[in-house]
């Protein structure tokens, strides 16, 4: 066999999986599965269909999801740098499609580092309502604000918090949960070796107290007639269907939502939760058996390493509080104290913070004009920006230029360089300038790693674009484009900081714009980064931490 198991484990599920135990126990012989999810944020199915660079065969159970043959690595490829996709082990695929998020939904991902199915809720929402994505640990929500900007989200929000502040700041407000469980990861011992080490450090005790805690804020955060989605990548009952017992045993107002049996999904296990805990199984009585509803991926009866999925519906008429909508989101825009900044992870000098309140002030006003057509708040206010910006023409990058408005700088870019309509509210955070789909107001007091899509920075009176601006553009938004081939190396050579010779002919401009300049540098039509272009040489913008490594 091929992974030494923990004998406690082992001993475990045979006694609770009977005749199937040595068809379990063979599933270990086996490599475990690789696949890959198309971000549909940036490309069709039909177009991922004509371009994938590898052999695949689709996931049963997700409609983007494809297993990747053994040997292939999609990681290698500049697609991958280009946010085509996301490695993801095929059974975590299950919980986000069961889910089942709209565009527009508001969505919360609890426990989200690094980022697998946030991105694959950002792919369903299609830039439409809100993602709040967060981790308790710091270390690792750098992995997920990286994942969520290269795949080219626009309207999510990663916080560094626990439940219980979210649920302080977020009352009832969304209407889509996913609880992707801290857990003693049983379901990952093919996977990773490591797993089987640390297994024993995380007890499925310990689990269980963590699990128990952010099943029950999760119900705080959550809207009338919302729908909580728990996972686990475990194989535990206590982590399963006995936690799930437990929290309808407590909050009379779920019912469990029944998983079809299809795509070698296999019933939860409440028989197992009477077996090896009678306690729990009295203290339940008959909800206990909702949890048949449940799903269990086992590794020996689909292509998977193995999960735990359960639907929880809350009834609406269980609760008098309405759900709250996008509409009143825009009501509290122009409501942010001049004076209370957010928390930020990096700390605002004094400067910093006074520049701050003074963009702030602005960025409200901004927001308070009438807005141009009555469209969105990021474009209110232009007219006055371009009297402004008139007024400024033709005066150099001397000290005028420093005293422009900042939030004229950045408009001023926007209209400039790209085609784009800005949605949410512009906020900025020191020199750094971000469009929020929550506002500010709301993330008052919390560790914010990203209070929205980051735009770039205002520095001495000019705007830089950043990186996750050009991750998130469509070609077809920049006025200006360069486009790399894939087949021929130059793609990796700019992702690994390369100068390239461009000639002017391969720039690509759209009426008016000249070829010198800030130009969204693409492969295969696929934005990868920026490049400054001048006299035929492109200057390469792609960030140092995000460079191609490997030869
Ligand atoms: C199974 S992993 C999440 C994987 C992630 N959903 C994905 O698809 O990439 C569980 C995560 O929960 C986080 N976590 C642990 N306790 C937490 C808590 N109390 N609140 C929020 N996150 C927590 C861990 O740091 C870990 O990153």
């Amino acid at each position: 066999m091929a992974v030494q198991l923990p004998s406690i484990f082992a001993e475990r599920m045979k006694n609770l999986l009977g005749d199937e135990f040595e068809q379990f126990m063979k599933s270990y012989e086996q490599s475990p599965h690789a696949g890959l999810r198309v971000n549909t944020l940036k490309i069709s199915m039909e177009q991922f269909d004509e371009l994938a660079p590898f052999d695949m065969r689709p996931i049963p159970w997700c409609g983007t999801g494809f297993y990747v043959p053994h040997g292939v690595k999609p990681g290698l490829h500049p697609y991958y740098h280009a946010g085509l996709y996301y490695i993801q082990e095929p059974s975590a695929m299950a919980p986000v499609e069961l889910l089942d998020v709209q565009p527009g939904d508001h969505v919360l991902d609890l426990c989200a580092a690094p980022g697998g199915k946030s991105t694959q809720i950002a792919a369903k929402l299609q830039g439409k309502g809100v993602l709040v994505t967060n981790d308790i640990h710091s270390e690792r929500t750098k992995a997920l604000a990286k994942n969520v900007e290269l795949y080219g989200v626009r309207n999510a929000v990663v916080l560094n918090e626990s439940p219980e502040r979210i649920a302080g700041a977020f009352p009832h407000y969304f209407n889509k949960v996913l609880i992707d469980a801290p857990c003693s990861g049983e379901g990952m011992f093919r996977k990773d070796e490591d797993m089987v080490k640390s297994w024993e450090h995380h007890s499925v005790e310990k689990c269980v107290l963590m699990q128990r805690d952010i099943l029950e804020t999760a119900a705080k955060l959550l809207a009338p007639g919302g729908t909580i989605v728990y996972s686990t990548c475990t194989f535990a009952p206590e982590e399963n269907e006995a936690m799930i017992a437990e929290f309808l045993n407590l909050n009379p107002g779920f019912t469990v939502h029944d998983i079809p049996e299809t795509a070698g999904f296999a019933p939860g296990r409440p028989d197992w939760v009477r077996q090896m805990l009678p306690e729990t199984a009295e203290k339940t009585g008959t909800v206990l058996d909702q949890t048949r509803g449940t799903a269990r991926l086992w590794p020996h009866l689909l292509e998977g390493e193995g999960h735990y999925v359960a639907v929880l519906q809350h009834r609406p008429e269980a609760s008098p509080e309405r759900i709250s909508s996008v509409e009143d989101e825009k009501e509290t825009v122009s409501k942010i104290p001049e004076d209370q900044g957010i928390a930020v992870t990096q700390p605002l000098s004094k400067a910093d913070r006074k520049r701050e309140r003074l963009m702030r002030t602005e960025s409200r006003e901004r927001n308070e004009r009438p807005a141009r057509g009555g469209k969105n708040e990021g474009k209110a206010g232009r007219n006055n920006e371009r009297d402004a910006r008139k007024s400024n023409r033709g005066k150099g990058r001397g000290t005028d230029q420093v005293n422009i408005d900042p939030g004229t700088v950045y408009q001023q870019f926007i209209e400039e360089h790209l085609e784009l309509e800005l949605l949410g509210e512009t906020v900025f955070y020191g020199e750094r300038v971000y469009q929020s789909s929550v506002g500010a107001s709301r993330l008052e007091g919390l560790k914010v790693i990203r209070p929205g899509w980051f735009m770039g920075t205002v520095k001495n009176g000019r705007f830089v674009p950043s990186h996750p601006l050009a991750c998130a553009l469509n070609r077809s938004e920049a006025k200006r484009v360069i486009n790399l081939a894939s087949a021929n190396g130059e793609a990796v050579r700019y992702l690994k900081g390369e100068t390239l010779n461009i000639e002017e002919a391969r720039v690509e401009c759209k009426t008016g714009v000249a070829a010198k300049g800030y130009a969204l540098v693409c492969v295969d039509g696929f934005a990868l980064g920026w490049g400054k272009w001048l006299d035929g040489v492109l200057k390469n913008e792609y960030p140092a931490g995000w460079r191609w490594t490997s030869v």
